[in-house]
């Protein structure tokens, strides 16, 4: 599988569809109270031409105390509607972040085992925690306020009309070259923010790893490097933002330009319609006060516009990343096995990680239920990639695997993995206690189960010496372990999950002779009666073994018992011999 870097754009049809429509009964509340915050605002400036064309000049009292009524009850009715909608559709659009980040991350989890060696996990965090925060602009409040500030446009437009058709003919041809501008501009914006997306999740990727490898880097005294590197990231992001910060100040800046001309024109005309009495004062101050509110929500436009390109720009991450197929989906994997024996064939298997580069080149031999198979061979022969498709992490491209006689490409991973375990080098430990670790795979095992294991793997010669035994926290908040001590919880795990297959990397760490000797017995347990392919490290195992694979640049070069390969003086022999450690 290639990590498709399809470009996609999401279109706003698509977005109305699934973010907008199942979430109309908030947004058509928040609309209400739009409508309703809008109109309220309105009763200011119509209260100003009342106030000096008619209370004025009546000296009538009475009215005065209604007008003012009428202004403060506006303004209440603004605050409280305001108040409520931030808190329907800003609560709302973080409801949706949540969902989408649910989403995201299920469907990450899900993909191939390749798709994660091509992609820094970083880069991944910041997909499904940052790329979704941008919907909170097109669910909440920046939604709000595009709507709210076209409708008080258009009604602020039909007032300006019947005040003064010739004032708002000449206000509307600024507008409408803005619209144009800033519609061009947003066009333009919008690769920015991906991109800004694409160095985000890079600089998070890389910084991650950093961190992770702080180890490597201060033993290397590397320290410069990785500034450096980090510092080269964070500036990209700069010229990033500054690149679109400069399109929206132009959208801003041709704004005011253009407006601030309009007023000017408007002073001019008013001003001589005025003084030829074809227009009141009270008329005028409604104009220019109208004529506020019809300008202020284009000037936020550009605020508004920005936020929705930005949470386009994140939906179009967000969807290349969901239209990735599943590692489910790939191929026909429908067979559901009730019950697995545990033989495994492999079949002239070839497999390439790069194109025409074959890393496992027609690979056959059978490992019957229960049989041990040890892979050994030179660093880089395939051994990892030869365990990595018998546990299905990776697809043959020619050639097959069979489970019980059925193809494995066609078994349903969730059927196949429900009977597979795995103990791998870097074993794998969550931040929690030795207990949580142990019962992972199989959170709701009995304690008696959780003993038997705990025994098998020789845990608890060392948990008894903590207060907490089991419940002890490991990683930072608890005690932290040696090498031995890690290897045998993920046995104890692997022991308690009871798989019919086994795929174990043994660690090539030296252990004292204690710690070694424990981590052999244990192996010996779990290996028992389970199919198991091990990249075999130890003389034990690999003596233990039913079948030898000598593995030599994908090939299967020699095969068979540890005697049988010794007599036969062969490259298995030169491994044995030779390196004293294979
Ligand atoms: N994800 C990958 N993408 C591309 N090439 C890979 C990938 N993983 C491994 N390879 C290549 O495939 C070949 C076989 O690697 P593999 O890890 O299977 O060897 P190995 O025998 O397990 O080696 P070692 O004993 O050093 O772990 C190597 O040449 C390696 O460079």
């Amino acid at each position: 599988m290639r990590n498709s870097k399809k470009l996609h754009n999401v279109t706003i049809g698509q977005v109305f569809k699934t973010i907008i429509w199942p979430r109309k009964k908030y947004l058509s509340v928040g609309l209400v109270l739009i409508i309703i915050s809008r109109l309220s605002g309105l009763v200011l400036p119509g209260a100003s031409k009342y106030l000096i064309d008619d209370v004025i000049p009546n000296n009538d009292s009475t009215m005065l105390k209604w007008l003012i009524g009428a202004v403060a009850a506006a303004i209440v009715v603004q605050a409280v509607t305001s108040f409520a909608l931030t808190q329907i559709l800003s609560v709302e659009a973080q409801h949706l972040i949540s969902q989408l980040r649910a989403k995201v991350q299920r469907h990450i989890i899900q993909l191939p085992i390749r798709f994660f060696d091509n992609t820094k996990t970083g880069e991944l965090v910041s997909r499904i925690m940052t790329d979704v925060e941008g919907v909170r602009n097109l669910v909440g409040t920046g939604f709000a306020q595009m709507i709210g500030g076209v409708l008080t446009s258009l009604i602020c437009l039909v007032l300006l009309i019947y005040i003064s058709p010739i004032m708002t003919a000449y206000v509307l041809l600024p507008v409408a070259i803005f619209g144009l501008i800033s519609l061009k501009a947003f066009g333009k914006i919008r690769p920015i923010f991906r991109e800004r997306g694409v160095i985000n999740a890079e600089v998070t990727g890389r910084l991650t790893e950093t961190l992770g490898g702080v180890r490597v880097i201060k033993g290397f005294n590397a320290e410069a490097q990785e500034i450096e590197t980090f510092e080269q990231g964070v500036n990209r992001l700069f010229l990033n933002v500054k690149k679109s910060l400069v399109t929206t100040s132009m959208v801003t800046s041709a704004a005011t330009l253009l407006l601030g001309l309009a007023s000017a024109g408007i002073m001019a005309i008013g001003g001589y319609q005025i003084m030829n009495g074809s227009l009141t004062f009270g008329d005028f101050l409604a104009f220019t006060l109208y004529l506020g509110f019809m300008i202020a929500p284009i000037l936020q436009m550009s605020n508004i516009g920005s936020q929705f390109t930005e949470a386009f720009a994140g939906l179009d991450r967000t969807q290349e990343i969901l239209n990735t197929p599943l590692e489910d989906e790939l191929g026909n994997r429908t067979l559901l096995l009730d019950r697995i024996i545990g033989d495994i064939e492999f079949q002239n298997v070839s497999f390439a990680y790069e194109e025409g580069k074959d890393v496992v080149r027609e690979v056959s031999f059978k490992a019957p239920a229960g049989s041990v198979t040890a892979l050994v061979g030179s660093s880089g022969s395939g051994k990892t990639t030869i365990s990595g498709l018998a546990a299905s992490f990776l697809n043959p491209d020619s050639g097959t695997i069979t489970i019980d006689g059925q193809d494995l490409a066609t078994v349903s991973l969730q059927s196949y993995r429900s009977r597979l375990g795995v103990v791998l080098q870097d074993d794998f430990l969550f931040e929690g206690t030795i207990r949580q670790n142990i019962l992972f795979p199989r959170p709701n095992a009995t304690e008696g189960q959780l003993q038997q294991a705990v025994e098998a793997a020789y845990v608890q010669e060392f948990t008894d010496r903590f207060e907490d035994g089991l419940d002890t926290l490991i990683g930072e908040r608890g005690v932290k372990l040696s090498g031995g001590q890690r290897q045998r919880i993920a046995i104890a795990r692997a022991v308690l999950a009871d798989p019919r297959i086994l795929i174990l990397d043994e660690a090539t760490s030296n252990l004292d002779t204690e710690s070694e000797s424990l981590i052999q017995a244990s192996l010996k347990t779990l290996m028992q009666g389970r199919t198991t392919f091990v990249i075999a490290h130890r003389l034990s195992t690999i003596r233990q073994a039913d079948q030898i694979l000598v593995i030599e640049q994908g090939r299967i070069a020699e095969q068979g018992r540890h005697e049988e390969l010794l007599e036969k003086q062969g490259r298995y022999y030169q491994l044995y011999t030779y390196q004293a450690r294979i």
